[in-house]
């Protein structure tokens, strides 16, 4: 080799994250290696929008020059592969960026908590793949070695050579025509991807509305068709069904969609569909919609692939197609994003994503199940950012209650309808899990009386319920606050202790637990438990207090306020007790004991050996009573 030529070829190592995910690629990654296909198509397909829109934007004349297309070249007895287009192309640098580094931060994370999530470890889907920006890699399944052509209008060409292992390299190379080519050689079991019979199928499985042309072997192989631009009639469910797939590389059929075709203040058609699950970046990454969004196209150009714009952030998990004539193609991203005919086609879309839900909850009771579970906390958000909705974002609201069953839900209308006589107030409790809300003791008052107390299970609830305020002029109210009021019936009081017999009760537990609580107080609520802890008048609600500490937002909990049961057996005996001695351990032990068991029962006892340590001592008195 000579000098020269050395001089020009230069190795470079994958960044360490890079090397990684390609490993994770190759050796995990094999569920669907036909989707590289998908992958590289994909990239051609951006790489040929971004010319059509300079081309626009330039005012050259559409047509102007040769045809914008993808073209796939295939050697079955030599099992090459070769996929070309005549895109923007990459200079060196754009090469050194886009295929030596992991574009999106937290990419490698994802994909490694993605395999550990598979029952049988044994790899990830392949379908997931474009999820993660990470498609170009995917080719690696296929083949040992990739080479890459590539050209800017205006930049040198270069090759980038790489065998997925560590290293790549780049050399300028003498290439007239703008666009990237990429060959391979296919490995042994991957040879039916030389086969024009089975690439033709993968393409119309997965490319088939590319917005570009794709010959295969110089036959045009793909059908491009706005399917947003047909009259909602005209569609059939197989082919929306097959474009949402491709718009949202999401392997699964949408649960709906909505056909949308406006003339008025502003003119826009659009095809919106609600997937049947959320995406993986949303169960992993804070604050991941923000960036999401359908697809914006002005007069058949795709302006952008996720315009955040169209949508408040608590929408933004609808997936589409948006396209209007009212925008002007060459006017910058900022323009568009402030310009009124966005923020007038936000608005309509906004309204008509509600209805859409609306008439889900009201027809398709089983499909609106499902959008709940998984886009329910995130549509909750928009109580809280988006006011002109609100009222009706609240109609959409579910929950368990203590009368549904498991899995069951009730809107707040249908609690109102059913409230019994003379219940003012909507009432709620929130917890970690049904089971054991359940077993609150602040419940029993309610259970007793067959009032409804809604369950608020997600844990979005506690800091989105207590905003709503009232709902029909009735407040809602957490159960485990201090100041609800209880009647007692005839029965409780008749059953109850007296209260000079209750007083030295109440004095002694506040003594034995001194500022562990707020206050000890007598109790209208309690039916079957001895005491219980509700939270003062002005407290937070426990759970977000519990929230703020877990996130290390709040150290201290604030102080609750001990109720004890007047009827109940233990508090009977204390008072016995209390006249005959009041300084008997026993006293003071079973008082704190008693404390930490309602604590135990809210999931907030963390000194559990305290705890057991005095129950033994409880039990060794009461065991050595019986021999006795
Ligand atoms: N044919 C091409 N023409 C021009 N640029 C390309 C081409 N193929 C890849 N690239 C560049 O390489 C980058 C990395 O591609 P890769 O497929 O790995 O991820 P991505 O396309 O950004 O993400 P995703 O796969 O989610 O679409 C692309 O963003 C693009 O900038």
């Amino acid at each position: 080799m000579s000098d020269k030529k050395q001089q020009k070829v230069q190795e470079f190592e994958y960044k360490a994250e890079m090397k990684q995910l390609l490993n994770l690629i190759v050796h995990s990654l094999y569920t669907h290696p036909e989707i590289f296909l998908r992958e590289l198509i994909s990239n051609a397909s951006d790489a040929l929008n971004k010319i059509h829109f300079d081309q626009l934007t330039e005012n050259k004349a559409e047509g102007e020059g040769e045809e914008l297309k993808i073209t796939i070249t295939l050697d079955e007895k030599e099992r090459t592969f070769i996929i070309e287009d005549n895109g923007t192309g990459m200079s060196e640098d754009e090469l050194i960026a886009n295929l030596g580094t992991v574009a999106k931060s937290g990419t490698l994370g994802f994909l490694q908590a993605l395999k550990e999530q598979q029952p049988d470890k044994s790899g990830i889907d392949a379908n997931l793949i474009g999820q993660f920006g990470v498609g170009f890699y995917s080719v690696f399944m296929v083949t040992d070695e990739v080479t890459v052509e590539t050209k800017t209008e205006d930049s040198q060409g270069c090759r980038w050579c790489s065998s997925g292992e560590g290293t790549y390299t780049i050399e300028t190379i003498d290439r007239e025509k703008r666009g990237t080519k990429i060959s391979f050689t296919l490995k042994e079991d991957a040879k039916e991807f030389a086969e024009a019979f089975r690439v033709e199928n993968i393409i119309r499985k997965y490319s088939n509305f590319v917005d570009f042309p794709i010959y295969l072997d110089n036959k045009k192989v793909n059908s491009i068709t706005a399917l947003w631009q047909r009259p909602k009639s005209d569609l059939k469910e197989e082919e929306v069904n097959e474009f949402y797939k491709f718009i949202s590389v999401d392997y699964q059929e949408p649960l709906d969609y909505l056909h949308l075709s406006l003339e008025g203040v502003v003119n826009f058609k659009a095809l919106l569909f609600l997937p049947k699950e959320a995406p993986m970046d949303m169960l992993y990454q804070q604050g991941a919609l923000e960036n999401h969004g359908p697809q914006l196209y002005v007069r058949k150009v795709m302006i952008q692939h996720e315009c955040k714009d169209l949508l408040p952030e608590y929408l933004r998990f609808v997936k589409g197609v948006v396209e209007t004539e009212d925008l002007p193609l060459n006017v910058s991203r900022e323009v568009v994003q402030n310009s009124p005919v966005m923020a007038k086609i936000r608005q309509i879309l906004t309204t008509k994503i509600i209805g859409w839900f609306e008439s889900l909850a009201q027809d398709h009771k089983e499909k609106f199940r499902q959008f709940y579970k998984a886009f329910g906390p995130v549509v909750k958000i928009g109580l809280n950012t988006d006011f002109t909705n609100r009222d009706k974002l609240i109609e959409l609201l579910r929950f368990e209650s203590t009368t549904t069953e498991e899995g069951e839900f009730v809107t707040l209308r249908e609690y109102v309808d059913r409230m019994v006589e003379d219940q003012k107030e909507i009432y709620y409790l929130s917890g970690d899990n049904r089971q054991q809300m359940l077993s609150n003791p602040n419940l029993e008052y309610f259970r007793k009386k067959g009032i409804e107390v809604l369950l608020l299970v997600d844990p979005v609830d506690v800091f989105v319920i207590p905003s709503i305020n009232e709902y029909d002029k009735k407040p809602l109210k957490s159960i485990e606050k201090a100041d609800i009021d209880f009647k007692a019936g005839e029965d409780e009081e008749k059953e109850a202790l007296s209260k000079n017999m209750i007083e030295p009760v109440l004095k002694i537990f506040k003594e034995a637990l001194g500022d562990k609580v707020e206050d000890v107080i007598e109790s209208h609520r309690l039916v079957n438990s001895p005491v219980t802890l509700v939270s003062g008048k002005d407290a937070m609600d426990p759970q977000i207090e519990k929230m703020l500490r877990m996130m290390k937002q709040s150290e201290a909990s604030g102080k609750k306020v001990l109720e004890i049961n007047p009827s109940h057996a233990v508090i009977k005996n204390l008072a016995g007790l209390c006249m005959l001695n009041e300084n008997d351990p026993i006293i003071r032990t079973t008082m704190n004991q008693l404390y930490e068991g309602a604590l135990l029962l809210e999931g907030n006892l963390e000194r559990t050996a305290e705890f057991v340590s005095r129950m033994n001592d409880i039990i060794e008195a009461a065991t050595k009573q019986a021999k006795a």
